[in-house]
């Protein structure tokens, strides 16, 4: 099988989670000097199954040796490639508020392969400044912009009751994929990816679990 047609299979999603922490892990072990891990290795240190990390790393082209497992370097080249964290993907962000903004001035973003090239508001205020050297453009403009930049990706940060109508006027300019911060389920067709994130999704688990070892003491 060729590289692309490797890439063509749908991984599932579980194992695709999975897979950034293994890449986050081997590099600590590369730090630590180890030149060779295993799936035992990381299942150390990720505490998942060293058979699941086996399966999982069976959807990337890499093959370990008996015994000594899989080369670092390698490892990791191929991890990062298959994610797409080393290929550039631009994207253009919409609503530079509180979140809008902090995501603006994170560099994180561009380690994990996203680079956001503009940003869209209405307030008069930002129109015109940038943040982190992402200049801030107004709305009405984006359509003028998709044809100044290549972009297939849009952030979504605007708030909740316009989240469609921006949706809508993305997917009308050509975006492909909008990752959704709004609670608000955005409806698109089917061909456009839709990622949605929550911080307070994950709080939620960590208060209830919280909650869960106190009583149970
Ligand atoms: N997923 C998460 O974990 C998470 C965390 C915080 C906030 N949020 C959500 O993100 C969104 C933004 O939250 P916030 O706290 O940054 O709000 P905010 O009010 O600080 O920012 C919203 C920004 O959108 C701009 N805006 C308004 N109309 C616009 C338009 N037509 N085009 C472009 N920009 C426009 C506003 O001027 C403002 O700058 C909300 O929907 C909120 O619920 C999600």
């Amino acid at each position: 099988m060729s590289d692309n047609e490797l890439k063509a299979i749908k991984v599932p999603e579980p194992s695709l989670r999975r897979l950034p922490w293994y890449l986050s892990n081997v590099k600590l072990l590369k730090k630590k000097g180890e030149h060779y891990v295993s799936s035992t290795q990381i299942s150390k240190e990720t505490n998942i199954d060293a058979s699941q990390i086996a399966k999982d790393l069976s959807y990337v082209n890499i093959s370990g040796r008996t015994r000594v497992g899989y080369e670092v370097d390698e490892l990791i080249a191929v991890l990062e490639d298959f994610l797409g964290f080393t290929n550039e993907h631009r994207a253009f962000l919409f609503g530079v508020g509180s979140l809008g903004g902090a995501l603006l001035r994170d560099t994180g973003l561009n380690h994990f392969g996203l680079k956001i090239v503009a940003a869209f508001d209405v307030n008069p205020e930002l129109i015109g400044q940038a943040i982190n050297g992402i200049p801030i453009f107004h709305s009405d403009d984006f359509q003028k912009k998709m044809e100044e930049y290549d972009v297939n990706i849009g952030v979504l940060t605007v708030p909740i009751e316009i989240a469609q109508d921006i949706t809508d006027k993305m997917v009308e300019g050509g975006i492909k994929a909008v990752w959704n911060f709004t609670p608000f389920r955005i409806r698109v067709p089917e061909n456009i990816v839709v990622q949605n994130t929550s911080l307070y999704a994950h709080l939620a688990v960590m208060f209830n679990r919280l909650n869960f070892n106190r009583s149970s003491k």
